[in-house]
């Protein structure tokens, strides 16, 4: 294993240290008598990159649905940003990006990143605009002048770069994204990995990534955080020490193919 040395410094301009983006303590999610996370301790850095690893099964989307209030603790306690999950997502602390982009058809891509702000101003929240505007956000992920474009006029990454632009509409702290480039090919999945990342260090949100894939967990995370199965357990957090810029290039070095075999034989054993 290569050293696992110090983490990558944070984005300056992100979030205050010192207040975990994320803590988890002693917490357990079960399913009747189904234990799918068995007492998970886990604390998030706030601006770090944080991917998640582990064979199927072994609870990554119910960790996410675990701190984004979905499904509640069986025991333990989780808190956002010091916290109770239901305040954080009263508060619009977090986002939550799918492997599906579930876009509204008939609406334009600009239409849809304004969503969340409709539906804020609708109930009559009070959610603060974003510092970018809607438009600056379809800039943001690269599809300035596609904003009048349907959903089914847009390729299948084109759609989930609306569905970025749309979480980040309200400057959520926390970006929670289950598999979100799972569906496509891999040139796609290489190009929006990095512009997520270009995307991460300007905003300077915490992100939680959900994957299968290897590669992309470690191209994108600072830390993977390894979960084993039967039932869902912390295995590892392996620190990623690779240059905060990371390039395409970066793949084809031995450090990172050295990283990627650590942790396929570490998924083996889990
Ligand atoms: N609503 C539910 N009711 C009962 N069991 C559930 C429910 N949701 C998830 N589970 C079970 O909890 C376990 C963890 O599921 P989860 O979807 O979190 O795994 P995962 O690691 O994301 O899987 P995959 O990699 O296949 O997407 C699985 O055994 C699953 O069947």
């Amino acid at each position: 294993m290569l050293a696992a040395t110090e983490t990558i410094a944070n984005n300056a301009g992100g979030p205050p240290k010192g207040v975990p983006a994320a803590s988890l303590r002693n917490a357990s999610v079960r399913f009747g008598t189904f234990t799918a996370i068995d007492r998970l301790e886990l604390e998030l850095e706030a601006g770090s990159f944080y991917t998640i690893l582990g064979p199927s099964g072994c609870g990554k989307s119910t960790l996410l649905r675990l701190v984004s209030d979905l499904i509640p603790a069986a025991t333990g306690e989780v808190s956002i940003f010091g916290k109770t999950t239901e305040e954080a997502r009263l508060a619009r602390e977090f986002a939550f990006v799918f492997q599906d982009a579930t876009l509204l058809p008939w609406r334009s891509a600009l239409k849809n990143v304004e969503l969340p702000l409709e539906i804020g101003r609708n109930r009559g929240s009070d959610i603060p605009a974003g510092t970018r505007s809607p438009r600056e956000l379809l800039e943001l992920v690269g599809l300035k002048g596609r904003e009048d474009a349907l959903p089914h006029e847009m390729s299948g990454g084109m759609r989930q770069r609306v569905a970025i632009a749309r979480a980040l509409v309200c400057q959520p702290k926390l970006l929670l994204m289950d598999e979100p480039f799972g569906a496509l090919d891999e040139m796609t999945r290489d190009r929006l990995n990095l512009q997520l990342l270009d995307i991460w260090r300007e905003t300077g949100t915490t992100i939680l990534f959900v994957t299968h894939s290897i590669s992309e967990a470690v191209f994108l995370g600072q830390k993977v955080i390894m979960l084993e199965a039967n039932p869902g357990r912390l295995r590892e957090v392996v620190d990623i020490d690779l240059p905060d810029e990371r390039k395409t290039k970066l793949r084809d070095t031995s450090q990172f193919t050295q990283y990627c075999g650590y942790l396929r034989d570490l998924l083996e054993t889990c």
